[in-house]
């Protein structure tokens, strides 16, 4: 288990993250949003003892994080750390041996995860001659090259082709299928909606939603209508308790205050006549993170 307990970062008398608190048990998967500068990467540093916490206390599996258990963790930096003039096999030979591996070890892991990424061919390019996207695939292979147990990873699937965010996920996926904890960031709520068990939304440093995904959408009172119809929907919004109305190419959406207002849309909809669809569905993480921090970027 990976805990924060109360835990602050003072840059001067700035408040970049202000007294929070986390936890991810073993084997679980958390997703951290939270918009620029909401303070996730400071948390990481943080967490990874390359920044002094100003307060509170970080803990795994009890104890404080030291270099006994740094072979342990794998860490997907948001600044990527790669030597450009170095080949791939050499980068992560580096990396792995840092770790303790053998050098038959690393060998083994790479060429597993390059075929994984399907780019085997890159094991003797030059970093510098990799794509964007080839290199990012690179620097995770360099954070999990050593089957860590807690993996943080800052923003792992951004600036990615669609295709190759599916490949990392599935590997990330797999990593914690296979048992270690894992903790990313990202600015795409549909990433953590689909992979995480547990969210934590940071708003300017402060908790704003935390916990079980299912939980977090259950407790949060909004909800959403879906109606479709070949009706004028837009007298829906003037039901009292109907936040919002979107009129979709194939559908609507009416975000209501709470469960109670279903029952007043479906009864005003049976006026309007057939529809082949009314849902009343749980809000999505991006309907939440909206009403809690106000915008996404
Ligand atoms: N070394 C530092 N000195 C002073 N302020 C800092 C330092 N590092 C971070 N900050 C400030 O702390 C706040 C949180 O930054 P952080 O990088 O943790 O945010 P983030 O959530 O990772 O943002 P993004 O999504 O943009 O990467 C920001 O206002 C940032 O300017």
């Amino acid at each position: 288990m990976l805990a924060l307990q109360h835990v602050t970062k003072q840059f001067g008398n700035y408040t970049a993250v202000d007294d929070l608190n986390i936890e991810v048990p073993s084997h679980e998967m958390l997703g951290f949003l939270g918009g620029n500068g909401a303070g996730k990467t400071t948390t990481f540093r943080m967490i990874l003892g390359l920044l002094e916490k100003t307060s509170g206390s970080i803990t795994y599996n009890g104890k404080p994080i030291d270099y006994s258990v740094t072979d342990e963790i794998g860490y997907l930096p948001e600044e990527r750390g790669l030597n450009p003039k170095l080949k791939v096999s050499e980068q992560i030979n580096y990396l792995g041996q840092l770790k303790g591996m053998k050098r038959t070890e690393v060998k083994r892991e790479l060429n597993y995860w390059l075929d994984r990424f399907e780019v085997p061919e890159n094991v003797d390019k030059k970093i510098e001659s990799l794509s964007k996207g080839n290199q990012q695939k690179i620097q995770l292979i360099g954070a999990i090259i050593h089957r860590p147990k807690l993996l943080i990873l800052d923003e792992p699937f951004s600036g990615l082709d669609p295709v190759n965010v599916e490949l990392l996920k599935a590997a990330v996926k797999e990593m914690n299928d296979n048992g270690t904890t894992i903790v990313f960031s990202s600015h795409r709520m549909e990433h953590v909606e689909e992979m995480c068990d547990r969210v934590c939304i940071l708003n300017k440093g402060r908790t704003v939603v935390s916990g079980n995904i299912k939980q977090v959408k259950h407790d949060f009172a909004r909800k959403e209508i879906i109606i479709a119809g070949e009706h004028d929907f837009s007298q829906l919004q003037n039901i009292e308790g109907v936040i919002s109305c979107r009129q979709n190419r194939h559908d609507v959406r009416l975000t209501i205050a709470d469960q109670s207002v279903a029952p007043l849309v479906f009864e005003a909809v049976k006026q309007l006549g057939y529809v082949s669809k009314f849902e009343v569905a749980e809000p999505s993480l991006n309907d939440i993170f909206i009403a809690k921090v106000g915008h996404h970027e």
